[in-house]
């Protein structure tokens, strides 16, 4: 065997491989990836070569792993361009070693992980190999095949090698602590996880192995929606399947094409991992694309490939790089517009997804300004309306038979006197008195009860400073009462101030405010919490600072209401007008029997807003008996 040369890469490190070994201290397993995308780096030059008419055409491209249990060896070819005795010099001896000692220079700055370690090159095979060996024939005419060797020293040796056809083999020596590497499962594992989008055939003893189409390459003109969830199911397996997708695809200002699926349910989404795959020309380089997009899109599921996002650099630098903050610019309009789209062209399956892309929508508008005005008309809300029908009803019908709006459709059936109130519900339960009030009366309530509302409701107000949002239980206008007069007895006082007084003593507490109206409605119940905004804002803030459920405020309203059957009765109990027995020494029995009912119209609001404390509850069961008893005693 001729030996050509023997020397010395020209390297500053006198060993650089257990440095890089070391650097790159886990994921050794980038080594494949890196090989396999030079091969398919040269394939392709060959197959420009070719077209220029510079050397043969060659082959179907393929590149082949074969495994040598014995030899311990794992060797990588292709069918590509290969290389000449000059060739290896300059790309393997030079280039391929001074963009290792760039990465190592890089690294040293650098402490917080890279991306996926990409781009490493031919010199990351010495992260699991003892010897490399490069077997290569250039596609050129005339050719000789050479055989390069090195043994992770900066030593290298040259000579005239075997090979038929133009192409290269690596043949990894592994070492013994990478072993792993010698089992065919882990390297069909690593094909699938790397390369399986190459549009080149990987074949491991054989047989191939990827799946080679990438279908975000294509056009969306040719892609069926089953080509969008087979896409989805394959990289999410047994997650279901997705809601709706957005394609990607832009030349310019940078190259990026993609595929982005929102999932059905968001429940189960990861909002701070991030779950889109980052690909580079096809080669698969991380599963989470944390700095990429924003964050109210981590959720989204799919492909970005883009040859234009900075790999080798740090995370925290990603995050700070101005292409990489335009590009996650470009994928919050690419969505917005998607989503736009879907409400424009089917707002039925619009609403029916609803639930699951409010919280995109929501948490997005609130953090993004342009998303904000990207998305503004795009919002609903639940209606207590009922559905309209025809192509674009409103409110349109959703999942369950619910109905849906958006802001502006709600404003549009408001009447004129209050065009600028917005009610809305938090809870359809603990607000069910109140709610029920305003439903009685024609009002149409929107229903803003999923957590994000706590926050979203007051950033709305905030936007729309022209508008009144005001929640079911805060007051009651005039819509809701009956107007009539009340006439004031001998002692001046009318029905409203003596129940006033009656509950002020029953319920002996400051920080309860009493207020006495006739309602409307035969349903309407005897009492009401009501909670005014100013009051429930304070106690909201108080919770959030504090980490705990916001619940009851001490400083509450209970709403009476003197139109009530109970209430009524309770008034003619207070003034005397109804028997009394026993007495002396102290309130009297009638006395205590209002006392004790008026405690109990209020417990009963309160429960209805949320329920009672645990040890409140063994005081109400007690009275509830007790006054039942008292009640049938007196014949009531
Ligand atoms: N299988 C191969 N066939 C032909 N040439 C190769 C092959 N592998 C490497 N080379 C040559 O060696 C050079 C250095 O390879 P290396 O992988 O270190 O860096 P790169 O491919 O240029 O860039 P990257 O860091 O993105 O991989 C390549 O540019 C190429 O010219």
């Amino acid at each position: 065997m001729t030996v050509l040369e023997q020397g010395q890469i020209q390297i500053h490190t006198e060993n650089i491989f257990p440095i890089i070994k070391k650097a790159v201290y886990s994921g050794h397993e980038v080594f494949l990836r890196e090989l396999v995308s030079n091969g398919v780096d040269a394939i392709s030059k060959r197959r420009m070569a070719a077209m220029a008419g510079d050397c043969s055409e060659g082959p179907e491209a393929k590149i082949s792993i074969r495994i040598d249990r014995e030899a311990k060896t794992l060797t990588i070819s292709d069918n590509g361009i290969g290389m000449n005795v000059d060739e290896v010099k300059r790309y393997i001896n030079q280039v391929a070693f001074s963009s290792a000692e760039d990465f190592l220079e890089k690294y040293k700055q650098e402490n917080d992980a890279i991306i996926g370690h990409f781009g490493l090159g031919f010199y990351s095979s010495f992260m699991v190999a003892k010897q490399v060996e490069l077997v290569t024939l250039s596609a050129s005419a005339g050719a000789e095949a050479v055989r390069w060797s090195c043994d992770g020293s900066p030593n290298f040796s040259l000579e005239v090698a075997e090979r038929s056809e133009p192409g290269t083999d690596v043949i990894l020596h592994l070492m013994e602590e990478e072993l792993e590497y010698i089992e065919p499962t882990r390297i069909r594992t690593l094909i699938t996880t790397y390369c399986d989008f190459l549009p080149v055939e990987v074949q491991l003893e054989g047989e191939t192995v990827n799946k080679r189409e990438a279908p975000w390459r294509k056009s969306p003109r040719d892609l069926t929606d089953n080509d969008y969830i087979e896409l989805y199911r394959y990289l999410y397996p047994f997650q279901g399947d997705p809601l709706l997708w957005v394609h990607l695809n832009t030349d310019y200002p940078y190259n990026l094409q993609g595929i982005l699926f929102f999932p059905k349910s968001t429940g189960r989404a990861d909002w701070e991992k991030g779950e889109i795959k980052l690909y580079c020309n096809n080669v698969f380089v991380s599963d989470s694309i944390k700095e990429v997009v924003p964050r109210y899109l981590l959720p989204l599921r799919g492909v970005i490939d883009s040859p234009d996002i900075p790999l080798n650099v740090s995370r925290s630098a990603l995050q700070t790089d101005r292409r990489v903050r335009s590009i996650g610019g470009f994928v919050a309009k690419k969505v917005g517009d998607r989503l736009k789209e879907l409400h424009r062209n089917d707002p039925k399956r619009y609403a029916e997804s609803w639930e699951s892309l409010a919280p995109f929508i929501k948490i997005g508008a609130m953090e993004d300004e342009k998303f904000a005005d990207q998305v503004a008309d795009l919002v609903l809300f639940g209606s207590t309306a009922a559905a309209g029908e025809g192509d674009s009803p409103d409110p349109i019908p959703g999942e369950g038979g619910k109905a849906y709006t958006t802001l502006a459709g709600y404003r549009t059936r408001l009447d004129g006197a209050n065009d600028k109130r917005i009610l809305y519900c938090t809870d359809e339960a603990g607000q069910a008195g109140a709610l029920a009030l305003w439903k009685s009366q024609g009002a149409e309530v929107l229903l803003a009860d999923t957590f994000i509302d706590t926050q979203f409701i007051p950033w709305l107000e905030y936007r729309h400073e022209e508008l009144k949002f005001q929640r079911v239980d805060s007051e009651l206008d005039e819509s809701l009462q009956e107007k009539e007069s009340e006439i004031s007895d001998a002692d001046g006082k009318d029905n409203s101030e003596k129940l006033r007084d009656l509950f002020k003593a029953a319920l002996a507490n400051d920080k309860i405010t009493i207020q006495v109206q006739a309602l409307k409605g035969d349903n309407a119940p005897a009492a009401l919490i009501l909670l005014p905004e100013q009051m429930r804002r304070l106690n909201d803030m108080g919770a959030l600072m504090e980490q705990r459920l916001p619940g009851l405020p001490d400083h509450h309203v209970l709403l009476v209401n003197r139109k009530h059957k109970l209430v009524e009765g309770l008034l003619k109990l207070s003034a005397g007008s109804v028997i009394t027995t026993g007495g002396g020494g102290g309130s009297s029995p009638s006395q205590q029997l209002a006392d004790d009912l008026g405690r109990h119209v209020y417990e009963l609001a309160r429960l209805a807003v949320g329920g009672l404390e645990p040890n409140e509850l063994a005081g109400f069961q007690q009275r509830s008996a007790d006054l039942m008893g008292k009640l049938m005693e007196r014949g009531l």
